[in-house]
């Protein structure tokens, strides 16, 4: 069986460079392309398995990143974006014409990651973003129509290209979402 988790990863993970300072991101159109400009590196890039996350055709996985919102802009046809879905917590933009997501947005101001904008660098031809570092929401890729009997294999792969998988996010993130809602809560 040969196990597509996403092209950015398939031939192995390439590292990012310490001084690059960002690029912009396109969609799949032929012409009047939505275009995005990020004025930053990303940070905590990793392949997600989430069913709401855009894919690229083929592959079991996304690969998402994370970018402060006021470095993001949108620099051309925005007309053509559209909210995926509006009622979920990451209000993903998209290209209404090739489908393709151009960022995500946190408008909850009481969300842990309020202030950061989600992007797929795949869609910059720039070289030097962050690499991917783990692989969120694994068992979810089932939801999508994977074999449950296949997920053995799945981790195995994503284990081999260094991306250890989890069934959330990594450690770290948790810990950081914890935190923020302990914060809130008043227990920390
Ligand atoms: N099992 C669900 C998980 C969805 C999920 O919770 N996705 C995570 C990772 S992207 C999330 O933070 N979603 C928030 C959102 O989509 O707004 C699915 O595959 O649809
Ligand atoms: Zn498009
Ligand atoms: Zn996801």
């Amino acid at each position: 069986m040969s196990i597509n988790i996403h092209p950015a990863v398939d031939n192995g993970v390439q590292p990012g460079s310490d001084s690059f300072t960002g690029g912009k991101l396109y969609c799949h159109c032929a012409d009047n392309k939505v275009e995005v400009t990020v004025d930053a590196q990303c940070a905590h890039n990793h392949v997600c398995g989430c069913t709401k996350c855009w894919k690229p055709e083929g592959a079991l996985f996304s690969m998402v990143a994370v970018v402060p919102r006021d470095k993001l802009r949108v620099t051309a046809n925005e007309d053509k974006l559209q909210v995926v879905d509006p009622s979920a917590a990451i209000q993903r933009h998209a290209c209404r014409e090739c489908g393709v997501h151009m960022y995500g947005r946190i408008e909850n101001t009481d969300h842990p990651f309020h202030g950061l904008d989600f992007i797929h660098t795949e869609l910059s031809d720039a070289q030097g973003w962050a690499a991917p570092e783990f692989a969120a929401f694994v068992s979810s890729i089932i939801e999508s129509g994977t074999n449950p009997d296949d997920m053995g294999a799945v981790r195995a792969r994503l284990r081999e290209l260094g991306l250890e998988p989890y069934d959330c996010l990594s450690p770290p993130l948790m810990d950081a979402i914890a935190t923020h809602t302990a914060k809130a809560k008043g227990a920390l």
